[in-house]
């Protein structure tokens, strides 16, 4: 949806988180810069005594000249690979974990957004930003980033020494740029397209592999076998297509800059001879002038080859410090955040919403001037047809869901005074889509509790009717659950979120769960757990099954996005409205 909801760091504030991260670790900067700049100067050492070299040879030096000229070229060579390796190694050192600390500011401040702010945003975004782009700046620092620093220091200075031999020598070098920067405008508009579609057409080539590997039996049986191979090959043909046009691309790309290269060196060696003729400068030094410039050629293919890719960790780092930059939801404005020891009872909390109107980005109104009261320690079950808005009136509640219009209050407050945190803290939520976090059994619990010993643990079970299917688990609670662990069924992920909610121990309780078949044995013990569950809690309950309504204290009949009953079961029966007809189909069913 909407990509402007969650903000991109302007040039200037992703420097500043950048410069933020990086401070602490200035010792570590110090020392890289240091080191680079060494290997920089070092690195002009062997050209240098190569130059020297010729005029000794033309001056008729000695063989101990010559031995002593290679010695220092060796030494040299072998300090400016020592320098270089320590350079990476604190730039690494500073990198590394100002990235980590990023990342983990991103994902705090994931963590802390409204749900309603993500889902506006479009969850797409916000899982790009905390995966690829992560991914993306990571893989630069580590490869990208230490090679173009190098690569650039070692332009600066072999282009100041090139001008230290004669400045007309570096004139001349200069001339080579015009044709460099041609080249990469040349380059870049058509690298960026070429690399995302070699992506893909990889990414699709490894899924149909995987496929037919994860797959082979079934689609052997189905008689898919040999279709399922031609589509692998298909896939393969296209994939290794792309990557030859990404070669061929390059392959013009380094004929540009061997252009420039080329022009650069006839420059500097006509440069050099007018030079040595009108007796300006050596021999030797015009030899040095070339082989600097000659030296140019793999740090500055390094550094157009690497252009894009630092360009775009630039704006995957310019994403992510828009993320990092959000508010702490604690710091919300105008709100009073409340602190637990303000609740002075914890079944005191009644939930309050009023004249609540709600639409969603992409449709019509679907809660119309909806007011409900829940009072301290009450249970109220919220009933109707498919698509009355009974969820959605439960998230608007639970303070995941910032309605169009209306006020909500928790214990005489609004939810602005308790700021989003506030409201969390207190009102829990259990929705239709139960996640199973990978992890063990104990690791779906504790995060919801992070200090719970293994007793609270078991007693929440034994309240979720669940001890005995994590019983029969093979490891008990120390077993895998989630993505490539042991499958839970939809009941008892529910039964682990209820468990969930036993272990935070929030006054308030938002109940949405449709997820076992009324009458069915699962529906018994999920009725039973969140009964105990809700016990002594101000409680709103979305009853998909109308054996939730009849414990309740209260029911709230919707319809179409407004309340059109409301009173106990038996009370809604002598009414014979709505409910009563609702129920009369529910029993039948
Ligand atoms: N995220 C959303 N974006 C757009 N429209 C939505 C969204 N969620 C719900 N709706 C629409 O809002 C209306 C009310 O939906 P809601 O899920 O609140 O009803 P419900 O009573 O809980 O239904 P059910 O019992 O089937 O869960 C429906 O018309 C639905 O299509």
């Amino acid at each position: 949806m909407s990509g402007t909801i969650l903000p991109i760091a302007s040039r200037r504030e992703t420097v500043g988180v950048a410069w933020t991260l990086l401070r602490e670790r200035r010792a570590a900067l110090a020392l890289a810069t240091t080191a680079f700049a060494a290997s920089g100067i070092l690195g002009l050492v062997p050209p240098w005594v190569l130059g020297d070299l010729v005029d000794i040879v033309r001056d008729g030096g000695t063989t101990t000249e010559v031995v002593r000229a290679a010695s220092v070229i060796a030494a040299a060579a072998v300090a400016a690979a020592l320098c270089a390796g320590l350079a990476v190694a604190a730039l690494g050192q500073a990198v590394v974990p100002a990235l980590a600390r990023l990342r983990e500011e991103v994902v705090a401040r994931v963590l802390g957004l409204e749900p309603d702010r993500i889902e506006e945003a479009g969850t797409g975004d916000v899982l790009s930003r905390v995966g690829d782009d992560v991914r993306t700046v990571t893989d630069t620092l580590d490869e990208a980033v230490p090679y173009t620093v190098e690569s650039s220091v070692a332009i600066a200075f072999t282009a100041v020494g090139l001008a230290a031999i004669d400045w007309r020598l570096g004139l001349a070098g200069l001339c080579a740029l015009p044709f460099y920067v041609l080249g990469l405008r040349w380059y870049l508009p058509r690298s960026a397209p070429l690399y995302r579609e070699e992506r893909i057409a990889q990414g699709e080539r490894a899924e149909a592999l995987l496929t037919g590997v994860h797959s082979a039996r079934t689609l052997r049986a189905l008689g898919y076998g040999e279709a399922w191979q031609e589509q692998v090959a298909v896939r393969s043909w296209h994939a290794a297509t792309v990557s030859i046009t990404v070669y061929r691309m390059l392959t013009r790309f380094f004929a540009r800059t061997n252009r420039a290269e080329l022009v650069g060196l006839l420059l500097v060696l006509g440069t050099g001879f007018v030079l040595v003729r009108d007796d300006i400068v050596t021999v030797g030094a015009a030899t040095t002038a070339a082989l600097f410039f000659h030296r140019l050629f793999g740090p500055i293919g390094g550094v157009l080859t690497t252009f894009d890719q630092v360009q775009s960790a630039g704006a995957s780092l310019a994403r992510l410090a828009g993320l990092a930059l959000l508010p702490d939801s604690d710091d919300e404005a105008g709100s009073t955040v409340r602190t637990e020891t303000e609740v002075p009872d914890r079944s005191g909390l009644a939930l309050e919403v009023a004249g609540i109107h709600h639409h969603y980005s992409d449709g019509d109104e679907v809660l119309h001037d909806v007011t409900l009261s829940v009072g301290a320690g009450e249970r109220v079950a919220l009933v109707g047809a498919t698509g009355a808005g009974k969820s959605t009136l439960a998230l608007v509640a639970a303070g995941h869901l910032v309605p169009t219009s209306g006020a909500r209050g928790l214990g005489g407050a609004s939810y602005e005074e308790w700021g989003a945190r506030g409201v969390r803290n207190q009102v829990a939520l259990v929705t239709q889509q139960v996640h199973v976090f990978a992890g063990t059994v104990r690791d779906n619990l504790t995060l919801a509790a992070a200090d719970a010993d293994d007793s609270a643990l078991h007693d929440a079970l034994r309240r979720t009717r669940s001890s005995g299917w994590v019983a029969a688990l093979p490891d008990g609670l120390g077993t895998v659950v989630g993505a490539h662990g042991h499958p839970l069924t939809p009941a008892q992920a529910q039964q682990l979120a209820l468990a969930r909610i036993l272990l935070a121990d929030r006054p308030v309780v938002v109940l949405d769960e449709a997820t076992a078949e009324a009458g069915s044995s699962g529906a018994r013990q999920l009725d039973e757990a969140a009964a105990d569950v809700l016990r002594g809690r101000t409680a709103l309950v979305v009853a998909h099954r109308l054996t939730q309504a009849v414990q309740a204290d209260r029911i709230v009949v919707l319809d179409h996005g407004a309340i059109v009953e409301e009173g106990t079961h038996d009370e809604l029966l002598a009414q014979d409205g709505q409910y009563a007809r609702l129920w009369a189909s529910w029993s039948q069913s």
